[in-house]
């Protein structure tokens, strides 16, 4: 399993090994051991799976004061990822990093606590899969507009189906660094 630092400290990507055979292939999409060997937890909480239709963007999210850290990889399809450093004082702070995760790549990215994250649907449809460190804690959610300017986010696609509550998130500016600086660590 390759393992490779982006641009944003922290965030990784896996790209785990693939056995093909005649039958088709195997792959381990999760592993404690080796995982944590690259810093990732050994125990995630729950596992998610979201199925979206082609210019579908969900995001960007966060949870406070209980974070989650994701690990997240595309079973059919192929989607546009981001995660954005949203901790007060980090020296990345506000800076993103997309990467195309799809079925055919079956890259994996691991996004730690301290960052808004999301994606947008570059196929027909997307099985979106993801690991998370703590459970869901609905009074605990946030997000990010998806299209703040500050960010920049070159999203591959225009005009995205996006739910009510996407619709609506403020621009990072406009979240009180107190609400973020509950990030522990
Ligand atoms: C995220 C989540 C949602 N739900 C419910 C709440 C709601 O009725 C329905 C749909 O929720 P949402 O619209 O928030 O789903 P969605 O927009 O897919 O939310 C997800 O987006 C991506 C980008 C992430 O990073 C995830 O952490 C999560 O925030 O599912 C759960 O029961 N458990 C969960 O863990």
């Amino acid at each position: 399993m390759q393992c490779c630092e982006t641009s944003l400290p922290g965030v990784r990507l896996f790209k785990p090994e693939a056995f093909a055979d005649k039958r088709g292939f195997f792959m381990e999409t999760w592993n404690a051991s080796r995982y944590s060997e690259h810093g990732l937890p050994t125990l995630f909480a729950q596992d998610n799976l979201s199925f979206s239709y082609r210019g579908v963007l969900r995001g960007l999210h966060y949870q406070l004061p209980n974070p989650q850290a994701k690990l997240v990889y595309v079973l059919q399809g192929s989607v546009f990822d981001v995660a954005v450093d949203i901790r007060p004082g980090s020296p990345t702070f506000g800076r993103w990093v997309g990467i195309t995760l799809s079925a055919e790549n079956r890259w994996q990215l691991y996004i730690p606590e301290g960052f808004a994250h999301g994606f947008c649907v570059l196929s027909d449809t997307a099985l979106f899969a993801y690991k998370c460190s703590s459970l869901y804690s609905p009074h605990d959610e946030g997000g990010v507009a998806w299209n703040d300017e500050d960010l920049g986010i070159a999203w591959p696609i225009a005009e995205p189906t996006l739910s009510p509550k996407d619709e609506k998130y403020p621009r990072l500016k406009d979240i009180p660094l107190d609400r973020l600086r509950k990030y522990k660590g």
